[in-house]
């Protein structure tokens, strides 16, 4: 049974919180925060999804914050830091937030930027992190077969962990994979899992060695759970540049799972210039806490979002609710 549009809107939040650099081409993330008797949830599909991709999302944060609870077997979850696209000279500040970790994930493949840009920023993390971090890089779809194969030669001698969504279609990422083959270099999917209409497709396909999933577009930690089941693949939990509401249902997702092998992309709290929460899911020695998170009233008000955008946020989570109701 899904709560009523005036039950979910009671006690809801809408933010807006700065991010210390550019990341997805956003310099701020608004979410809405619901609070229900089970806890809170957040809902933050991002500004330009339609209702329809939105609804999972919701789906997500009604199961924080009216699902019933979901049996956990860890107490810290394993993050990595994440790197948005910035210039070399800002590497090691922009890591220094996310503290000690010895993974990091780098964003790759941005329209603006070059190959040879790529490779300076995954040398500069190889050089802090030195031999034995980890290094994964995410292309979001951004290239095709051929200049992923390239960026695979030019990125050859960093001890790639692996490779992120290179290239935008299923069929794609299967044919790199083929060429790849030799290279022992696994391929990660994350948007043909989050954005499929099938978020199984890609591993019946055998276009994918791991598969990366996020609560909120997935609807929420059962489904993810069981598609992670049933894609029968290694996974890495991630965030959606969430607040800490968010994490921790990521959280709580990475600590349901039977098998956790790779770091998490939930150590994203580090990005945010300000968080909900006077104790945010910042990483401490590379992990997370598995617990619940309470926003403080006083940061709601001094982060609320302008009156016209709460009016948004609302309207957007009744169409979304609208689909679910639809859907179920
Ligand atoms: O996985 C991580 O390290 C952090 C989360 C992250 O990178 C992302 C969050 C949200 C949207 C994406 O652009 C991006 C991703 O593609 O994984
Ligand atoms: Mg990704």
């Amino acid at each position: 049974m899904l709560p009523e549009p005036d039950e979910l809107l009671a006690a809801a939040h809408v933010v807006r919180l700065p991010l210390v650099t550019r990341f997805r081409g956003v310099t701020e993330r608004e979410a809405l925060l619901l609070h229900g008797p089970s806890g809170w949830g957040e809902f933050s599909p991002f500004l330009e999804y339609g209702d329809e991709e939105a609804s999972a999302w919701l789906a997500a944060a009604i199961e924080a914050a009216w699902g019933d609870p979901i049996a956990s077997s860890r107490a810290e979850v394993p993050v990595n830091a994440t790197l948005p696209t910035v210039p070399v000279e800002q590497i090691a500040a922009v890591l220094e937030r996310f503290g000690e970790v010895r993974t990091v994930k780098v964003k790759v493949a941005d329209a603006a930027e070059s190959l040879a840009h790529d490779v300076a920023r995954v040398r500069e993390v190889r050089r802090i992190l030195g031999p034995a971090g980890r290094i994964r890089v995410d292309a979001n779809g951004g290239w095709s077969v051929d200049a992923a194969e390239r960026a695979a030669h030019a990125l050859a001698g960093f001890d790639l962990e692996y490779l992120e969504q290179p290239c935008a279609s299923i069929d794609e990422l299967a044919e790199l994979r083929e060429r790849l083959h030799d290279w022992q270099l696994p391929i990660a999917a994350d948007e043909s899992v989050r954005k499929a209409d099938d978020p199984l497709a890609v591993a019946r396909a055998g276009a994918a060695d791991l598969v990366v999933v996020k609560v909120q577009p997935l609807g929420g930690v059962a489904r993810a759970l069981r598609i992670v089941a049933e894609a029968g693949l290694p996974a890495i939990v991630s965030s959606a540049i969430d607040t800490s509401v968010g994490l921790a249902m990521g959280a709580r997702l990475a600590a349901a799972l039977p098998e956790l092998d790779y770091d998490c992309g939930l150590g994203t709290a580090a990005l945010l210039a300000a968080d909900v929460t006077g104790e945010p899911l910042t990483p401490v020695d590379g992990r997370i806490p598995v617990r619940p998170v309470e926003p403080d009233a006083a940061l709601l008000r001094a982060h609320a979002a302008p009156p016209e955008r709460v009016a948004w946020w609302h309207d957007r989570l009744r169409r979304a609710l609208g689909v679910l109701r639809v859907s179920r």
